[in-house]
This record gives C-alpha cells, structure tokens and sequence, in this order.
C-alpha cells in the first residue's frame, strides 16, 4: 500500500466520506474504569504529568506522521467529558491535521474497539489499536507498525521478550486469593513475547474478525488474538519499554517517572 499524504478531515457518524479522507486510522479504547489501578475516576481520565493520561496517549499517536484520524473510545457516561478535555489540549502543530473524534464504549474492551471501528470512513485502510492505558508509546513504534502493515502484513503487532519465567496452571484462578496454585507447565521462555500496542490491521481484515467475534463465545483480550482465529498471519515488530500498560498503581510511578526525564531531557 502507498504512503499516504492526505490532509485531515473531519469524520463522524455518518459524516460523508469526502475524496480526501484520512487513510491511516488509530482507534484509542478509553472506556475502561480501571479497577487494578484503585478507586478514582476512569483510568484514562486520570492525570500523569497534570495531564490526562488519555491526552497523552492521542498525542503520542498523532506524532506519528502517518496517523490522520483518531477515534477516541469514552466511557459511555463520559463522553462529553472527553471531548472538552480533548478540546481543552489540543494537538501539537507538529502534529500535523489529524482530526478526531469521540463515540462511546461498551463493557468489554473488545465491544469498545468495535464501536470505535464502527466510524472508519470508507477511505481508511490502515487500522491501528492503541490503549489509553500506554500514554507513553513512542511515536518510532507507532510509525513501525504502520510500515509493517503498509509493507504488506494484513496484522502487526509490537512485542518484547518476557523477561520473567512464566509458570502455566491447571485453571483460571478459582480459590480463595493467595492459594496456592498447581504448576502444570513451564513454556520455554525463549519463544514467548509480551505484546503492546498500537496494533496495526489491514482495515478488512480487522472489520472481519472483529465481525466474527460476537459468535466465537470467549473474548479475546488483544485484537491480534480475534484475527489469529481466522487463521490469517500475523507478524511481531519491537516493542518499546516506555509503551507499557498503566495497570496496577506502580506502573502509573514509572510513567511519572518516565515523563519527568523526557520533560527534563527533551522538553517534552
Ligand atoms: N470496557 C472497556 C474496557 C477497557 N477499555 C480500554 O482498554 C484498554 C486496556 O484495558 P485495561 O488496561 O485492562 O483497562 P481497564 O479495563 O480500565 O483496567 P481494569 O481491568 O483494571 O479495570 C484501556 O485503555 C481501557 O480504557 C475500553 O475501552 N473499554
Ligand atoms: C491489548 C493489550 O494491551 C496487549 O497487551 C492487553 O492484552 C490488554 O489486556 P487487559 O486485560 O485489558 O489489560
């Protein structure tokens, strides 16, 4: 697929699709509550830096020079609030025009990324997905994954090595907490990867398996995993250590911490 050089537009439900359309699209699910992290408001609604780590994450992927459209999932209460915060912090100039929009979520992150997929104009066709919850992914990772899908690859997916020994066991957690749990397997760590997001689609290609979803029963919990049941490849690129969830509350230290050197460093 070419490199895209088309100026932004503005896109909504049921907006027509104008010749100039945005071609490279991220879908941004936000609707999420955040249980791991504590009580307090939606998790990416919640500051990092004094920002709203859902602000850093639609800036992050709007640096990446090929993105055009951002479709910003909200929390389906909250979607009034997203826009005024999202207005409230505009896009950089160095951002380039890239348009976005807000729509709102469901109960699943997987329900959520097909309502935000349900906005695509007909134009786009390069999909990526990227987590409010990975505010600091760099812009080189962002840009990777869409070459990699540009190049060829119907899904792409950035991943790191696990660094720990992973233990398999015999069933979902079911005991009290803190039980001890019977080991069953122990994979062979050199051939596992711990995956991140943005993940990057072929635009069919995701429509489809995001289609098919609802009928399979059981979620996926990352949406390479519903394209990897229609037995269509899909292919690793690096990851990046700063493109980690903000899950339990010490990951939100380190992504303060993170910040703090990039704004020391690089005026970020
Ligand atoms: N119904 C949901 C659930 C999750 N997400 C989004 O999916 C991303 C990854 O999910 P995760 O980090 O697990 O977020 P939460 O579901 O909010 O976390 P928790 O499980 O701790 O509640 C987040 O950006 C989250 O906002 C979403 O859009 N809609
Ligand atoms: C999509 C994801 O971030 C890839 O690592 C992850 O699978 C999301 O899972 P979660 O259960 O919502 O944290």
């Amino acid at each position: 697929m070419p490199e895209e050089e088309t100026p932004a537009v503005p896109a909504g439900p049921g907006s027509p699709a104008p010749a100039d359309a945005p071609r490279t699209a991220v879908v941004i699910p936000a609707a999420g509550r955040g249980v791991r992290l504590g009580r307090g408001a939606p998790k990416a609604l919640r500051p990092l830096g004094g920002i709203p780590m859902l602000v850093h994450a639609v800036r992050a992927v709007a640096r990446a020079r090929t993105v055009r459209l951002v479709v910003v999932v909200a929390p389906p209460d909250g979607a009034a609030a997203v826009r005024t915060i999202l207005d409230e912090h505009p896009l950089p100039d160095s951002a380039g025009a890239t348009d976005v929009v807000v729509v709102t979520g469901g109960a699943t992150r997987q329900e959520s990324v097909a309502r935000g997929l349900g906005v695509l104009t007909d134009d786009v066709d390069v999909v990526l997905v990227h987590d409010a919850a990975r505010p600091l992914v760099p812009a080189e990772t962002v840009e990777a994954v869409v070459a990699a899908v540009r190049d060829g690859a119907p899904a792409v997916v950035p991943a790191l090595p696990v660094t720990d020994t992973v233990k398999q066991v015999a069933s979902p957690p079911g005991g009290a907490a803190g039980a001890p749990e019977p080991v069953v397997a122990t994979p062979e760590r050199s051939l596992l990867r711990a995956v991140q997001t943005p993940q990057g689609f072929d635009r069919d290609t995701l429509l489809k398996a995001h289609a098919q979803a609802p009928a399979e029963g059981e979620g996926a919990t990352d949406d390479a995993g519903l394209v990897e049941r229609m037995g269509v490849p899909v292919v690793l690129v690096p990851g990046h250590e700063e493109a980690f969830k903000v899950t339990r509350p010490l990951d939100l230290v380190l992504a303060e911490a993170v910040l703090a050197r990039r704004r020391a460093t690089d005026g970020f």
